[in-house]
């Protein structure tokens, strides 16, 4: 498997919630390797569930930030000892989970140019790292700052049309307020901030990676059409945060070199480029080689639905970003918390802990679920803001459980459903010629893709891997290697393959009824 790059390759890395990927595409745009290193299984010393530890708060989430870097040395001895020809990777990207955030000690970035080849990242940056464990896209701690950041510029509207957004508890700059405010010292004694991808790209080039513009639209900090941090949200979260946080980029910048510390350790060749590292769902974007007009659905750990959009319209629902592959274009997003983690859950009660028995139940119960419907948010949602599980009759009427198969049908279609109610309230509607493009763990399970095609009327696509984001990385460094032939992304993945069909709409679904 390791052996294949003889005309060189790519890598492309994804730090996602739950586990550090890896692939290497090669210049045909074939995957011949693929690779991971999963924090709950592979290092049980850090006590994560699904990566993460939830404080007692029940509201603030976060990350060992040691664990992540750990996981890297993990990931890269793996390929080492498999074989991987590391000499033969032109270029390399990657992305991250949004929104995260990562605090550099003062000094640490002398410790970042001065790698020792002999040792792991990890017993080389234990000492740097301000803020120990890192927030995460799903902290929802952040409520007061929100509102004070809201207040500032004028009202939800006025932030949602300056950054992409109205304020978001999970993004950035309400995160950095809460730590600056919180723990005056420990932000004082920060010398940079990176979001988990510049984080992870830093680790590459050892040196700090610039934000890129996409992940920077997560942050409630980037203007997004100029492409430039707003001073009054700048100043409405911390001190200083400019020079915290470095100028941001374009996302297919080529950022620099890989470290000499990798060309030594692992035999990168020296020159080996390092393409600006994005998030997940940006990178997602580019893997699925989504086009107008397109729907992706992510069934990662949280369920994401996104968008092409020429032009940005923010709403106070939803998010816009800046396109990852096209500069002057925006992606718009909308992001659901009960995602992978609530269906495992309803699997654990109603399928005795198997997929293949939560299929079973999507198979022997009809479309339409006789008229009941569910709806689970044991974790706070993001869209919209609810807690609880609530379950509905065909009368319509409140009841607190169903048999086993209605539950699992009832979780699926309501999760669907939900996704498709929110996407058409931001104007987006269902044409004769739309793709669902799924990607994500979940998609997996054709039988989930069947109930997504039958709510949604529409036929749903998959790519060859479920690693969306590491391929659409290593599509960037693809395409960051031809920067300077003005290629456009889509004729340089001419040859990459293209989404197969997965799921059509069952007989008798129109496009009309949801
Ligand atoms: N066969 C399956 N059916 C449904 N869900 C699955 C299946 N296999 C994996 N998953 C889900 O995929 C999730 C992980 O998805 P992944 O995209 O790897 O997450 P992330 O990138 O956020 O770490 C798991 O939490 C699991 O619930
Ligand atoms: O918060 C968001 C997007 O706004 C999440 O989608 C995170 O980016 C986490 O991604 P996964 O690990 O679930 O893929």
């Amino acid at each position: 498997m390791a052996e294949r790059a003889a005309g060189g390759c790519c890598l492309g890395w994804d730090f996602s919630t739950q586990q550090v990927k890896v692939v290497a595409v090669d210049t045909e745009l074939k995957v011949f390797y693929e690779d991971s290193v999963h924090f709950d299984r592979d290092l049980p010393e850090y006590g994560t569930q699904g990566g993460v530890h939830v404080h007692e708060d029940g509201l603030t989430v976060t990350s060992p930030v040691l664990m992540w870097v750990q996981a890297l040395d993990m990931l890269l001895e793996k390929m080492k000892a498999s074989g991987f020809d590391f000499s033969q990777v032109l270029a390399l990207s990657g992305a991250g989970q949004q929104h995260g955030s990562v605090y550099w000690k003062t000094g640490a970035g002398r410790v970042l140019t001065g790698l020792l080849p002999d040792l792991p990242l990890h017993k080389q940056l234990q000492a740097c790292f301000s803020v120990s464990n890192s927030p995460v896209w799903m902290d929802s701690s952040t409520t007061a700052q929100c509102r004070r950041l809201e207040a500032t510029v004028g009202g939800p509207h006025a932030l949602s049309c300056l950054t992409g957004s109205r304020a978001y508890e999970r993004f950035t700059g309400n995160q950095i307020a809460k730590i600056s405010q919180q723990n005056p010292e420990a932000y004082s004694h920060t010398e940079r901030i990176s979001l988990v991808s510049s984080f992870a790209a830093s680790l590459f080039l050892g040196s700090y990676a610039p934000i890129d513009y996409s992940d920077g639209s997560g942050m409630n900090l980037l203007q997004i059409q100029d492409k430039v941090w707003s001073p009054v949200c700048l100043s409405a979260c911390a001190p200083h945060l400019e020079e915290k946080l470095g100028p941001p980029v374009p996302s297919l910048s080529v950022v620099g070199a890989v470290s000499s510390y990798h060309v030594q350790r692992y035999g990168f060749p020296v020159g080996c480029k390092v393409v600006a590292f994005t998030g997940d769902n940006p990178a997602s974007l580019a893997g699925m080689k989504l086009e107008e007009g397109d729907i992706a659905v992510s069934l990662g750990t949280s369920d994401t639905l996104f968008l092409w959009l020429r032009e940005p319209t923010p709403a106070l629902e939803g998010h816009i970003f800046c396109n990852p592959v096209d500069a002057q274009h925006y992606m718009a997003l909308l992001c659901f918390k009960n995602g992978s983690l609530m269906r495992e859950k309803i699997r654990d009660e109603s399928a005795s802990c198997s997929w293949s028995e939560f299929s079973k139940a999507l198979q022997s119960t009809e479309m339409g679920n006789g008229g009941n419907l569910g709806f689970y948010f044991d974790v706070m949602e993001i869209t919209p803001a609810v807690t609880g599980r609530h379950r509905f009759s065909a009368g319509n009427r409140e009841v607190s459980a169903f048999p086993p198969e209605v539950e699992i049908r009832a979780l699926v279609e309501g999760q669907f459903m939900a996704k498709r109610i929110h996407a058409e309230s931001l104007g987006y509607r269902v044409m004769p010629k739309t793709k669902i493009l799924a990607t994500g763990g979940a998609s997996h399970n054709k039988d989930i893709l069947q109930v997504l095609a039958d709510v949604f009327g529409a036929p749903v696509y998959v790519i060859d891997t479920t690693n969306s984001a590491c391929l659409g990385s290593a599509y960037q460094a693809f395409h960051g290697l031809a920067a300077r032939t003005d290629l456009r992304f889509s004729e340089i993945l001419k040859l990459a393959p293209s989404p197969k069909l997965a799921a059509i709409p069952m007989p008798g679904v129109s496009q009309e009824d949801p």
